[in-house]
């Protein structure tokens, strides 16, 4: 019936659909479309929203151009810092004093980033029969959009159904100084000097994972933190991210927050004041650094988009799309995935994901919807952490703390133990519902390539894993998910845990 229906308005329009967003989410539903397309004539259109972006002609959102590509090559680029310093315990020597140049850093990432713009995203679309227009889109009726180029000139078009797939920007916090002196991760990444002792404002994905790689490269970092560390994630692996990234130098200021940022000194990097009070309003801070980052949360990119035009129903505070559980907004024809997509996850591969089986479901006669459960992650903190499943405040309060089991352990990684490296830092728990057979429900893991370790885990959780499974699967040696397969001790039985080498 969608699909006839679809069909059938398809004949009048420019479009079978348009996309309005080329992130990864909104380019994942676009090249699926053409193939399944029927008419000839109906070609996927995709747009660019975010203004900076539109402006440089960059596909690929917040992930490939100011996100998670930038952040992993520049963990990177500390964890290779950590490597030259265990490699003297190898045997390797060095004549040249080691330092680390940021400019230079900065300019392959940026370099990688372009590549993977021009020829690897836009030569896709090309191939997927995709047309992509880099304009600014508003919905002006209906059925309509209207397009503005960087050059000013507008266009309209009519499409039988829209993706809105618009993802999100940094907010602000609205404080004397903060948009004319404070950066947020949309700069850091493309920043052309050292930013120096850096002060990261808030404390969660974003600003941990910031503040883990600039002290990785050398710099003093401080984190103001308004309440608690990684909100909604487990907080006693939360506790000990901290712990790690305390032994890093990191300093926390907490609970604090900003309220004022003056600029002292000109330069790159400059010289700023900051003003803080306490939660209780009863303390103030003041302190000079090079660099405010903020990293207070993302806000959806749906102000400017014409959704009041249309009549879709979004959350006036956060600008985030309301849908249904097949991505569909209050209007028929008009649907919304990722990041702009109220109450689901904010993470690419899940914007990807439900951007191609939108397309499926549209054109391909296929019904599988996204599956929000279960959904791996991982942050790419100094002391990586790997996650899928639930947190233990969350199998608490699902199931009940008597009717979970958590089985953990400390873990030496064994190329560790040579330069005598965090012996106490990696660890790893499960989180087994006793009544169903001990079915796993919560994997967390901290420790080198955590997340690699977690991904094949999260397809184990998502088959309904049980612990006698775990525990009947022979480990690999020595590596460190062999620490998953061998899991004795309880929480419940020994608050303390054993440091389990890989050998
Ligand atoms: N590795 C990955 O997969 C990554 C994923 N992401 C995704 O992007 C989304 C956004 O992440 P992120 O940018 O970290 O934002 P989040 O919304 O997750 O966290 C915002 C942080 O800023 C704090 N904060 C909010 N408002 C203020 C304020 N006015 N003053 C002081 N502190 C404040 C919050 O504190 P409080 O707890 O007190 O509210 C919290 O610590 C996340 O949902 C995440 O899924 C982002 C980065 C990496």
């Amino acid at each position: 019936g969608t699909l006839n229906e679809i069909l059938r308005r398809g004949l009048r329009y420019d479009y079978d659909l348009v996309v309005i967003g080329g992130g990864l989410g909104g380019l994942a539903a676009a090249k699926v479309c053409p193939a399944l397309c029927f008419q000839a004539h109906g070609y996927t259109l995709s747009f660019s929203v975010f203004p900076e972006l539109f402006k440089c002609d960059c596909l690929g959102g917040t992930c490939i151009n100011v996100g998670c590509i930038a952040k992993k090559l520049m963990h990177q680029a500390a964890l290779l810092g950590q490597a030259i310093q265990d490699s003297s315990n190898f045997g390797w020597e060095f004549n040249k004093q080691v330092s680390h140049n940021w400019t230079c850093m900065m300019e392959a990432v940026q370099l990688h980033i372009k590549a993977m713009n021009c020829s690897h995203h836009k030569q896709h679309l090309q191939d997927s029969r995709v047309t992509y227009l880099n304009a600014l889109g508003e919905l002006v009726a209906p059925h309509t959009v209207k397009t503005t180029d960087t050059k000013g000139a507008a266009m309209c078009h009519s499409a039988a159904v829209f993706i809105i797939s618009t993802g999100e920007s940094p907010r602000y916090l609205g404080i004397p100084g903060d948009r004319e002196f404070c950066i947020t991760s949309d700069d850091l990444f493309s920043l052309p000097h050292c930013p120096g002792h850096t002060l990261v404002v808030g404390a969660s994905y974003m600003g941990l994972e910031c503040a883990g790689f600039l002290a990785g490269l050398g710099l003093p970092v401080t984190v103001m933190v308004r309440s608690i560390l990684l909100r909604g994630f487990d907080q006693k692996i939360a506790e000990r991210i901290e712990e790690h990234m305390v032994n890093q130098r990191i300093s926390f200021l907490r609970p604090f927050v900003l309220t004022k940022v003056e600029k002292i000194q000109e330069g790159s990097p400059g010289k700023l004041r900051v003003t803080a009070l306490s939660s209780d309003g009863k303390e103030t801070f003041e302190g000079e650094f090079n660099t405010v980052l903020l990293a207070i949360g993302r806000e959806a990119c749906t102000r400017n988009i014409g959704l009041d035009h249309v009549g879709v129903k979004y959350n006036p505070r956060t600008g985030k799309v309301l849908v249904d559980e097949e991505d569909r907004t209050n209007v028929g024809h008009i649907f919304a995935i990722g990041d702009v997509q109220k109450g689901r996850l904010d993470l690419t591969p899940v914007a990807v994901q439900a951007g191609r089986l939108l397309a499926r479901r549209l054109y391909g006669r296929q019904r599988t919807k996204c599956d929000y459960i279960n959904v791996p992650t991982m942050l790419f903190t100094s002391m990586e952490y790997g996650a899928c499943g639930v947190s233990e405040e969350r199998a608490s309060q699902m199931y009940g703390e008597e009717n979970i089991e958590v089985y953990h352990s400390n873990f030496w990684p064994l190329e560790w133990t040579v330069p005598g490296r965090d012996k106490y830092a990696c660890y790893a728990k499960v989180i087994c519902h006793i009544p169903d057979s001990e079915r796993v429900v919560g994997v967390h893991v901290l420790g080198p390539n955590a997340g690699e370790i977690v991904q094949g885990f999260a397809v184990a959780l998502r088959c309904g894993l049980t612990k006698e499974q775990l525990d009947s699967t022979i480990g690999i040696h020595p590596v460190c998910a062999e620490v998953l397969t061998d899991l004795t001790v309880t929480q419940r039985a020994s608050g303390a845990t054993v440091v389990k080498g890989t050998c």
